[in-house]
Formats: structure tokens, C-alpha cells, sequence
């Protein structure tokens, strides 16, 4: 029997705060146009997603004490379990900037400071999940106080507990957590470029270092593209798929909403093409509205009508 049960982990939750506006003009006075505040980081906004697919989601990570209330409303509203640690101070506040052709500027901040005592109960905790639960999301940044170590070390002892880790994030923390060989990572072009050290701009390219992952142990190399679609390699095969052409609100958490995807498929235990061209479109839908979330699985159906997913040739 399937469980559906999942841990999501968001060491370094944030509000987002998405502002609309016609053209930024840097170094000069800006006027929003209109305004959305959400309670998000990667984690957050994965189960957000899974809950509203049906998932039984546990979160966990640092919250900030002081500006919880929006976060507790979200895992009230969709029966998410509430496993943060909470630290003194307040959560980030990120701000997004929407122009008209739905460009994204993002403002992401430092976050709270996180004690070597809060560090200890999030181990804590993770460690009575891991007697209940298979599956792991760990995604986004890392705040000050937690090392690049700690979290390759995480990832390490979930392995070895036979754990499935989805892993999401950028920069050090992204090689950190590479190193750990989590069973299904998701950079998007640009954060696979950093990775390499070199851009990385044909589909070639996106494929070479994808192996190169692939053989390190990682089960799934799933690389995004925005409106390019998913490139993902499983068992040495890749597979590509093309969302359809759709008019763009607000790209922020599209990457997460693909990996939330993918992790609904792989608990549902979905072939390789349905996996994909439904994660697609469940992703191509996110960039339609301004905040992450599934309000109506029939759209879903009919955008996953439109995604062409294909196999590729690997030599
Ligand atoms: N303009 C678009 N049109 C259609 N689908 C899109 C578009 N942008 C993103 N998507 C879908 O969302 C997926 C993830 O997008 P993207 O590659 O931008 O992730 P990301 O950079 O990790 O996102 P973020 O960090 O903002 O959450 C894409 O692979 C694609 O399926
Ligand atoms: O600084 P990080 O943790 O890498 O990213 C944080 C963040 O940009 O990721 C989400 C979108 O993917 C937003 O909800 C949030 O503001």
C-alpha cells in the first residue's frame, strides 16, 4: 500500500511580498500597482502544493516567532503539519517584482541567524520523521547558522536510511547538497550553469552535466527551463518535456511546484511520460496565477493534454 506522507524541510522560509508594476527603472522611484503578500520559501510552497493534491505533508525548518501567524493560517487551512522550530525574531520578508511581460526581479534576503540549539532540535526532529516517513524535500537557501556541512550531513544520514530526498537550491548550498547524492534533484538551467562553472546555454550542454550528476549516484537528474519545459534523467534515459505557450503572470515557485509535482507522481508511482507531462503542467499553471497552489486539478488535466514530453538520444 502507497503511503502518501511527506516531509518537506524549509530551513529558511520567507513572506513573500509580489509587487506588480509596468517597467522597474533601477535607481529610481518605483509605484506598485498592486500587491500580494503569501507566506512561501521553497519548502512552503511544495507543500502547499502536495497538501492540495492530497499528500499527508509534514513541514519542518526555522520560523521566526515573530510574523508566524500567516504561515500557521496556511498549514491550518490546507492540514499541513506543523513541525517548524521556532527562532526569535522575524522571517524574511522577499520581494518580487512583476513587470507586465511577466519578467521576475527577486529580492531575496539573509534570513534570521539560526542557534546551534535550534540546530539540534531540527535534528531532533528529523530524526523521529525518519521513523514514519520515506519521503524528504529539502529546498531553498541556507540561513547563517547552518553550515554547508550540516546540510550535506543531513542529506547523507537520510540516504543511508534508504529515504527518497528530493533536493532543491542554488549555489553552495546546491553543491553541498549534490555531494550528499539526494535521490532526485531539480536545478533550472542557470543554477546547473553555476554548478558547472560554465553556462551552460544548448540542450547538449544541459545533458553532458546532467550525467555527469547522474553517475555520481543521484537517481533523478530533473533540470528546468522555464518556458523550455523539464529535461530529467532516470536509469542513464533522458526524457524532454515542452509545456504549452501560456501567458505569464508571475514565475515565482514555478520550480517548486515541478518538484512537488514530480513528487506526487513518484507516490502515486506514475510512468515516466505521466510523471512528467503531469509535473509540466502542473508547473506551466503556477506561472498563470501569482502565488503557488492547485485550485483546480481539471486545469491541470487539460494543460498535461498539451505538454509534449519526448525521449531523447543519449550518447
Ligand atoms: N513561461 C513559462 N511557460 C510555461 N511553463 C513555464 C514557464 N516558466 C516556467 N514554466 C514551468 O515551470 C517549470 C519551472 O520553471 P523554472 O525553470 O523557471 O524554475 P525555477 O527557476 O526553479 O523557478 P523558481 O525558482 O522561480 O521557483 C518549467 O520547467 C516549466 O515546466
Ligand atoms: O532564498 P531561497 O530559499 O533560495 O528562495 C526563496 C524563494 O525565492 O523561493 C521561493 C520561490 O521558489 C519563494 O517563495 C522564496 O521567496
Amino acid at each position: 500500500m502507497t503511503n502518501f506522507r511527506v516531509v518537506t524541510v524549509t530551513l529558511n522560509p520567507a513572506l513573500d511580498m509580489t509587487g506588480g508594476i509596468a517597467e522597474l527603472k533601477a535607481g529610481a522611484v518605483n509605484l506598485i500597482q498592486s500587491s500580494n503578500l503569501n507566506p512561501g520559501g521553497k519548502g512552503i510552497n511544495v507543500a502547499k502544493v502536495l497538501a492540495e493534491l492530497g499528500a499527508e505533508v509534514t513541514v519542518t525548518g526555522f520560523l521566526g516567532d515573530e510574523n508566524q501567524v500567516p504561515f500557521k493560517h496556511l498549514f491550518e487551512q490546507k492540514n499541513i503539519h506543523d513541525a517548524f522550530i521556532r527562532v526569535a525574531g522575524a522571517s524574511r520578508t522577499n520581494v518580487k517584482l512583476v513587470e507586465e511581460p511577466g519578467r521576475v526581479t527577486d529580492l531575496n534576503f539573509p534570513g534570521i541567524a539560526v542557534s546551534e540549539d535550534a540546530v539540534q532540535k531540527l535534528e531532533r526532529v528529523l530524526h523521529t520523521l525518519a521513523e514514519t516517513h520515506d519521503v524528504f524535500v529539502i529546498a531553498g537557501s541556507l540561513p547563517s547558522g547552518i553550515s554547508t556541512e550540516k546540510l550535506t550531513s543531513w542529506i547523507t544520514v537520510l540516504r543511508e536510511q534508504g529515504k527518497k530526498v528530493f533536493f532543491d537550491s542554488s549555489n553552495a548550498a546546491l553543491a553541498a547538497g549534490l555531494k550528499a547524492s539526494p535521490w532526485l534533484v531539480k536545478p533550472n538551467d542557470e543554477e546547473l550553469s553555476h554548478w558547472a562553472g560554465r553556462h551552460l546555454s544548448k540542450e547538449s550542454e544541459l545533458l553532458e552535466t546532467g550525467n555527469t550528476l547522474g553517475q555520481t549516484g543521484i537517481n533523478n537528474v530533473v533540470i528546468s527551463r522555464g518556458s523550455e519545459g523539464v529535461l530529467w534523467l532516470k536509469d542513464g534515459v533522458w526524457f524532454a518535456s515542452k509545456p504549452p505557450k501560456i501567458k505569464v503572470v508571475s514565475t515565482v515557485g514555478a520550480g517548486d511546484t515541478l518538484v512537488a509535482g514530480m513528487c506526487w507522481a513518484q507516490l502515486n508511482q506514475w510512468d515516466r511520460e505521466t510523471s512528467l507531462s503531469f509535473a509540466t503542467a502542473l508547473s506551466a499553471l503556477a506561472v498563470t496565477q501569482v502565488n503557488v497552489g492547485v485550485e483546480d486539478i481539471t486545469q491541470v488535466e487539460a494543460f498535461q493534454r498539451q505538454v509534449t514530453v519526448k525521449l531523447i538520444k543519449n550518447d
